[in-house]
């Protein structure tokens, strides 16, 4: 694949986009719908190639699916009349797509192979196994069920109460889903509060699911009901740029429709800790709360991030690396080792990346610790086909002196398919 050149010549950003869909919901809204009887219709839905990819896998186990645009309807007899699929589904990069499946899959009475490409062949699929395995799940797979090619054959499932070693919505999902198939009421306990729009959608199709204290209870053999999900926008493609607009001198964008529900908004508070010129008003009336931002570029100052404010911003940790090489002073991130299971290691590709650029940043075991501001030149980069890695290189070019050029920039499409026409957008006016 040739590089892409990026070269723009530090502009200011001005004007306004609408982001689009938020990838984790659009996941969750076809395989609530699929799970459901009747018709589902979604609006707003991300075409990035991850939820292609879910939309794939439910057709192959025989659900109606029909795109228009970013609206898609569902249509389904339940979870019971899913067809057992001759070929293998094909879950691609997401991890989500494979892991929530697991989930969903292990309840049913089917045989079902998942696989995915080569950066999901390398991500850790125990955290989600064992646990279903507690449950009575059939799950087998590379390496004691830990990496795909995985097979499930479905059973009849037993509620567990399981307290869970990472933060990860992924698995707490994955058991939620599980838990819907499952005899008797599935607890959940989190130290850490990871993102919770499965929760929310469940209540959307009608269950009732509990959750205080960071304790989730929901009993199994609950009715899902189709319905409307408007889909917000998404706040981990906004990150990269409520960043671009910060670091860019002269800038002043407003995104439109960002997701802020508080399990995922530590972007946003990052940004205002570090003195960024940011404003917004959130709508809360929706199952998801969403807000319209404005942020202009402005001083900023390096800070901490750890503890619970990680699994909150635990996406937007590349971008967040970014913008601290702009910030004057220190910025510590610590507790951030999921970072080494996500598409790529995104600690050692982030450090490798910026110090090509002339960043001052080191890695750690748990995160990373950069010192700012540096002014950053132009480097060959590469995004290890890690879309995040990607659009942070594509930003880091706003503001080089000199040209960037990426390796691979079609992995972005995983998750935002318009940002360049976003980044020329905002560039031109
Ligand atoms: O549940 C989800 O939709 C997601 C959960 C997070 O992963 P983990 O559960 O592994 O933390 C996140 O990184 C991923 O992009 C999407
Ligand atoms: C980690 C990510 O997604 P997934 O786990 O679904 O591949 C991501 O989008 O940054």
């Amino acid at each position: 694949m040739e590089a892409t050149k990026l070269h723009y010549k530090k502009p200011s950003l001005q004007g306004t986009i609408t982001v689009p869909g938020d990838k984790s919901v659009s996941h969750r809204s076809v395989m609530f719908g699929a799970i459901a009887e009747g018709t589902t219709t979604v609006e707003g839905f991300l075409l990035g190639e991850d939820c292609l990819s879910t939309i794939d896998c439910f057709r192959k186990l025989g659900v109606q699916i029909d795109v228009d645009g970013t609206n898609v309807t569902i249509t389904s007899d339940g979870i019971d009349a899913w067809k057992e699929p001759i070929e293998v589904l094909y879950t691609g990069n997401s991890g989500t797509t494979t892991r929530l499946m697991l989930g969903l899959l292990a309840g049913t009475k089917l045989h079902t192979v998942m696989t995915g490409d080569a950066s999901i062949a390398k991500r850790p699929m125990r955290r989600v196994a064992d646990p279903l395995r507690l449950m009575g799940a059939h799950i087998t797979g590379r390496e004691n069920g830990q990496y795909t090619p995985v097979a499930i054959q479905g059973k009849e499932l037993t509620a567990i109460d399981y307290t869970m070693p990472v933060a990860s919505a992924q698995v707490k999902s994955a058991i939620l889903l599980a838990g819907l198939r499952a005899e008797g009421t599935t607890i959940v306990r989190e130290s850490e509060v990871s993102r919770d729009h499965t929760e929310r959608m469940l209540r959307q199709f009608g269950a009732q699911i509990d959750v205080e204290d960071g304790v989730v209870s929901f009993a199994g053999g609950q009715k899902l009901t189709a319905t409307h999900v408007k889909v917000p926008g998404d706040i981990s493609s906004a990150a990269f740029f409520l960043v671009a607009g910060a670091i860019t001198e002269g800038s002043h964008v407003i995104l439109q429709n960002v997701g802020m529900n508080p399990t995922r908004d530590g972007i946003i508070s990052v940004l205002a800790e570090m003195g960024a010129d940011i404003a917004f008003q959130v709508d809360d009336e929706l199952a998801e709360p969403t807000a319209e931002v404005t942020i202009k570029s402005s001083e900023l100052k390096g800070i901490t991030i750890e503890g619970e404010l990680i699994p909150r911003l635990i996406d937007e940790i590349p971008i967040i690396a970014l913008l601290a090489t702009q910030a004057q002073g220190t910025t510590v991130i610590k507790d951030a080792e999921e970072l080494k299971v996500k598409e790529t290691d995104r600690i050692t590709a982030v450090v490798t990346e910026l110090k090509k650029l002339g960043a001052n940043i080191e890695a750690t075991e748990d995160g990373m610790i950069i010192h700012g501001p540096t002014a950053l030149h132009g480097a060959a980069l590469q995004s290890y086909g890690d879309h995040r890695i990607g659009m942070m290189a594509a930003i880091a070019a706003l503001i080089t002196e000199g040209e960037v050029t990426v390796d691979d920039v079609d992995c972005i499409a995983v998750s935002y398919p318009t940002f360049f026409e976003h980044v020329e957008a905002l560039c031109k006016k």
